[in-house]
C-alpha cells in the first residue's frame, strides 16, 4: 500500500453528465458520484486530468469547481488492529494474535470475532482471577455461556479439564477456533445450557446477566460437586443481595467487585440444591 493517494473533486454547476462523460474517458479508476461532486482517487499523480477539465470548462461555458489534492493513506487493517489492545489479568495476558506475547505471563489468544469475551470487561476479567485462585490441574471445569471460549481456555492452561456450553452456536463454533489458536483441547461441547450437564463439575464457571443466573441457580448447584466450586459473574450491584439469596445455601468464598460488575465465589457444601 502505497503513503499517499492522489484526489481529483469535480463539481459542475451544469453539464454534470458531460463532465462525467470526460472523466469516463480520461481514467479507469473508480468514479465517485455524491451529491453533485465527482471523484477520483489513485495512486497514481492525477495532474494531466487537469488541463482537459480546465479547457473542457471553457468550451462549456461551464462554472465548475475543481480541486486536486495529494493525501496521506489510511492502514484500515493496522487502525483496526491498533485499536485492539491486549490486556494483563493477574498472572494472565490476553491478547489478539498479531501481539507479540509476554513470556512470564499465561498468555490467552483471543482473535476478536463475533462472541462476547475479548478480557477487557470487568466481569470476563474477575471470572480469570477467580479461575487462577481456584482452579487446579486435573479439575472437571464447566464453562456455561463459554462466548469466545477465554474463560474456559485460562482453565485448560491451567491444567484442568473442560467442557463447555453456550446457547448460541457460533459462540461454540468461536471458542473451537480460540482452543485451536491456543493448542489446547475441548473435552466436550453443547450447543444449549447447563440443564444439559451429563456429569457433575470440580469447577462451574457462569458468566451470565443476573436473570438467567437466578433463574438457572439449582441447575448450576444440580452441575457442582459436593465440596466443588461455583463462579458467578456477570451480575450489576443493583442485583447482588437477590442473587446471593438464590445461592444463600452456598458456602460464601469471595465477592469480586469491579466497577459496578460483582462475581461470587462460592463452595457447593450440599452436593446439590
Ligand atoms: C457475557 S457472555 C460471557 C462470555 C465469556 N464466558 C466471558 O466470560 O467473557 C455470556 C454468554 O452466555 C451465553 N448465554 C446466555 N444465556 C445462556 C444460558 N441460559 N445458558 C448458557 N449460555 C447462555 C451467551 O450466548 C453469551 O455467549
Amino acid at each position: 500500500m502505497s503513503e499517499y493517494y492522489f484526489e481529483l473533486s469535480v463539481k459542475p454547476e451544469n453539464h454534470y453528465e458531460l463532465f462525467l462523460d470526460l472523466l469516463e474517458s480520461l481514467t479507469e479508476d473508480a468514479i465517485e458520484e455524491n451529491e453533485g461532486v465527482i471523484t477520483i482517487r489513485s495512486e497514481d499523480e492525477l495532474e494531466d486530468f487537469l488541463e482537459p477539465l480546465n479547457k473542457f470548462s471553457k468550451a462549456l461555458n461551464a462554472k465548475c469547481e475543481i480541486n486536486y489534492e495529494k493525501k496521506e493513506s489510511i492502514d484500515w487493517i493496522k487502525k483496526y488492529q491498533d485499536s485492539i489492545q491486549a490486556v494483563e489479568v493477574g498472572n494472565f495476558y490476553v491478547r489478539p494474535s498479531w501481539i507479540e506475547e509476554k513470556k512470564e505471563k499465561i498468555n490467552l489468544l483471543i482473535d476478536p470475532a463475533l462472541a462476547f469475551g475479548s478480557g477487557h470487561h470487568e466481569t470476563t476479567s474477575s471470572c480469570l482471577l477467580a479461575i487462577d485462585e481456584f482452579v487446579n490441574k486435573n479439575d472437571n471445569l464447566l464453562d456455561v455461556g463459554t462466548g469466545s471460549g477465554i474463560l474456559a481456555i485460562a482453565a485448560a492452561k491451567k491444567g484442568a479439564i473442560v467442557d463447555v456450553c453456550d446457547t448460541d452456536e457460533i459462540c461454540i463454533e468461536s471458542t473451537m477456533s480460540n482452543f485451536s489458536l491456543n493448542s489446547e483441547k475441548i473435552h466436550y461441547s453443547w450447543v444449549g445450557s447447563v440443564n444439559k450437564a451429563e456429569k457433575k463439575y470440580d469447577v462451574v464457571v457462569a458468566n451470565i446477566i443476573a436473570d438467567v443466573l437466578v433463574m438457572i441457580a439449582n441447575d448450576l448447584k444440580n452441575a457442582t460437586k459436593e465440596g466443588g466450586i461455583l463462579i458467578l459473574s456477570g451480575i450489576l450491584e443493583k442485583h447482588e443481595k437477590r442473587v446471593l439469596n438464590k445461592f444463600s445455601d452456598l458456602e460464601e468464598l469471595k465477592i469480586i467487585h469491579k466497577n459496578e460488575w460483582v462475581t461470587m465465589i462460592f463452595k457447593n457444601i450440599k452436593g446439590s440444591n
